[in-house]
């Protein structure tokens, strides 16, 4: 119930009352007066617009063109209802009403915009019993009224964040700080894939994969569960949105969540509807259903803890219980891309991607925390993206429309650009400030270690809007080695690129995932095994046929320790990491003399302009040369190790390069 007198309920005053009740004092327009004319001017009566405060409050709040269509009728269903504008677009409304439909409601819940406490009117006007006789099967629930806050804009996202979710506040530079709660990371223990006839041929299963199954049943039941949990919720975020900026395969989503926080995320994070794409939306190609804190039954078939994530393709849509780490919803998105997309032809790649001022795109493979995002970020190129893109027949797309960064030990001079991102709109996860003056502490790891922001990408001052751009011309995997024995930088050829690309080595860096608190090495194919749908080979095969196609060169760059492993060696400098990268991009280090290394036979340059070069080759950097053959062994029996579940797996129509990469890896 609102409290509010501006939408002239019961407790408003009207103007004529409050006017009668303190009679004002007034001059008579013309009259002869000594003071009015020279000596005190005062000019205040004819300046007046407003004779209440209420009035004053609505005038502060201009009223703007609505994001949210406003069809139906005579458009405004309450013309004096102030700034929260309702609107009844029938048929998103409709749309919406599908959307939350459940066993024990099945009412079109009222789409309007802002808080919902501001607009109790509304209600009244609209008839919430069903003109027909009751269905017999009318519960409390289906009676009930839910708001639906629908692609509401950042400034009302942060109001509803600051008023009703604690741990939310405005940091010093304007960013949204918020807490995720129990989950700092990916839960991918908890994803479930259903397997049903179609998915149960096309998707990857068993050893390896990320696809852990369920059956439609307890997804329906999990879907059930988090549909009448958001019903049962005052008010429900709907944020309308596109993924891919590849016109041609433009996917639209519909994402329903309980917090303002989710929903400013995915504002961010996925591509923004202009007005006129809104009102023409339409139905969503895929809609995620985010319960957050509300747990799973852990009765339920397949479930193994309180979380779960659960996504079934026939169905189009994703279930989220019990974890409120928005992750989970870009990543969810992501592996329905790796499903969508292949089918299309098209290679869907967990990758950052720039583009420099002669149209050369470079892309950044590797897992999280390896250097995507930060390295994609650069000053003196073209952002297209920093996580997750596509390669079609005309080039690369990205697929979001926003950035998401670590932000661990971010300072302003090694990463300006993502540091001046971090503004009004940015939501800022987990992060730790100082309570009086909102100042950002970056080293802070109180809360977690995986702190990140996320911004839209056009917060990125050199961002290419739209995101797309031509084919690659440079493929860069990146590892953060915590061995400390891959070289800082290595030429691969193609056989030797997909064989790392299959292998996709890195040591996950502590947070991104929950539960790991140390880097341990890893692999995980595609660079991004969390999030493919089919086999990993499938992927390979296309992004070989790509790159022989473009003539693109692939590279190994190690972002992570030199001169010994983690805990005696050190991270390599991002200073020298960029200077790597500007060799690749502007083709100097193409030129470049190389040497082989033994074991992993990596191509290394003898030279790399602003990079000492005694660290180019890894065993000069390590004073211990025995330790240091003893971990490159070690490390290349792991590869070794992971590689044999693919041993097995023709990569494409050629033989010839399935020999080529069993071939391309440690010889020893
Ligand atoms: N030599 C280096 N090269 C790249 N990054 C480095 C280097 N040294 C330290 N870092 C730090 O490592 C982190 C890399 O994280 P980044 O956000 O770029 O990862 P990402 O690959 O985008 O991961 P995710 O997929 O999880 O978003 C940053 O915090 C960066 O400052
Ligand atoms: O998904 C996340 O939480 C962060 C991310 O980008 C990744 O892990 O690759
Ligand atoms: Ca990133
Ligand atoms: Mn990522």
């Amino acid at each position: 119930m609102a409290g509010n007198g501006n939408t002239d309920g019961e407790f408003s005053f009207s103007a004529a009352a409050a006017r009668d009740a303190l009679p004002r004092i007034t001059t008579e327009k013309g009259a002869k007066s000594t003071t009015s004319s020279d000596v005190c001017h005062d000019d205040t009566a004819s300046r007046v617009n407003f004779q209440t405060i209420d009035q004053l409050h609505s005038l502060q709040k201009k009223r703007s063109a609505p994001t949210t269509p406003l069809k139906e009728g005579g458009g405004v269903v309450m013309g004096t209802s102030g700034p929260t504008t309702p609107v009844s677009g029938e048929s998103m409304l409709q749309s919406v009403s599908a959307s939350l439909a459940s066993l024990t409601r099945e009412t079109g819940p009222k789409v309007i915009r802002g808080d919902p406490t501001s607009a109790a009117k509304v209600m009244a006007h609209v008839p919430q019993t069903p003109t027909s006789a009751p269905a017999a099967d009318v519960s409390d629930s289906s009676l009930k009224f839910t708001h639906v806050l629908h692609n509401l804009s950042p400034a009302e996202l942060y109001e509803q964040a600051i008023k009703y979710e604690k741990g939310s506040f405005v940091t010093s530079t304007g960013a949204l700080a918020t807490l995720s709660g129990a989950k700092t990371g990916r839960s991918p223990k908890d994803k479930r894939v259903v397997k049903d006839e179609t998915t149960a041929s096309e998707l990857w299963w068993g050893k390896g994969s990320p696809n852990i199954e369920m059956d439609e049943q307890s997804f329906l039941v999990n879907r059930e569960r988090a549909v009448d949990y958001l019903n049962s919720l005052d008010k429900v975020f709907v944020n309308d949105q596109y993924l891919n900026w590849d016109p041609e395969n433009r996917i639209k989503v519909r994402i329903v969540s309980a917090r303002a926080y989710h929903s400013l995320f995915m504002h961010n994070m996925c591509i923004r509807p202009t007005a006129e794409e809104l009102e023409n939306f339409g139905t969503p190609d895929f809609t995620i259903y985010n319960a957050g804190k509300f747990p799973c039954n852990r009765f339920t078939h397949y479930m193994t803890s309180s979380t779960s994530v659960d996504i079934n393709l026939g169905r189009r849509e994703m279930v989220i219980l019990g974890t409120q780490y928005a992750g989970e919803m870009k990543k969810g998105l992501f592996g329905v891309m790796h499903y969508l997309m292949p089918k299309r032809k098209i290679l869907s790649l967990h990758s950052g991607c720039n583009m420099g001022k002669e149209g050369d795109v470079a892309l950044f493979f590797g897992l999280s925390g390896t250097g995507k995002t930060t390295l994609s970020t650069d000053h003196n190129r073209y952002l297209i993206g920093d996580d997750e893109h596509c390669w079609s027949e005309t080039g690369v797309s990205n697929i979001e429309g926003g950035c998401y960064a670590k932000c661990i030990d971010l300072s302003r001079e090694k990463e300006p650009d993502i540091w001046n991102a971090i503004k009004f709109g940015t939501v800022l996860e987990n992060v730790v400030f100082d309570e009086h003056t909102r100042e950002v502490d970056y080293t802070d790891k109180s809360v977690t270690e995986n702190t990140r922001a996320a911004y839209p990408i056009e917060y990125i001052p050199n961002s290419k809007i739209p995101c797309v751009g031509p084919h690659p011309k440079n493929v860069i995997l990146l590892a953060c080695d915590a061995f400390g024995v891959l070289p800082p930088v290595s030429k691969l050829d193609l056989a030797q690129t997909m064989y790392h690309f299959i292998s996709g080595y890195t040591a996950l860096v502590a947070g991104t995932e929950e539960g790991v608190k140390e880097p341990r090495a890893t692999f995980s194919a595609c660079f991004g095994a969390a999030f493919i749908m089919l086999h990993p080979t499938k992927y390979a095969a296309m992004l070989a046929e790509k790159m022989k196609a473009q003539g693109a060169t692939g590279w190994l760059v190690n972002t992570g320790w030199s001169g010994g492993s983690y805990g005696s060696g050190s991270r390599i400098k991002l200073a020298y990491t960029r200077k790597i990268i500007d060799a690749i991009h502007s083709g100097s280090l193409l030129n470049a003399t190389y040497q082989k290394t033994e074991i992993f036979g990596l191509e290394i340059p003898n030279e790399v302009e602003g990079v000492p070069s005694e660290i180019l080759e890894p065993m000069n950097a390590w004073e211990d040369k025995v330790a240091y053959k003893d971990t490159l062994l070690k490390l290349a029996g792991l590869f070794r190790n992971n590689f044999e579940t693919f041993t097995s797996h023709k990569i494409g129509e050629d033989g010839k390069l399935t020999e080529e990469i069993l071939a391309a890896g440690p010889n020893f």
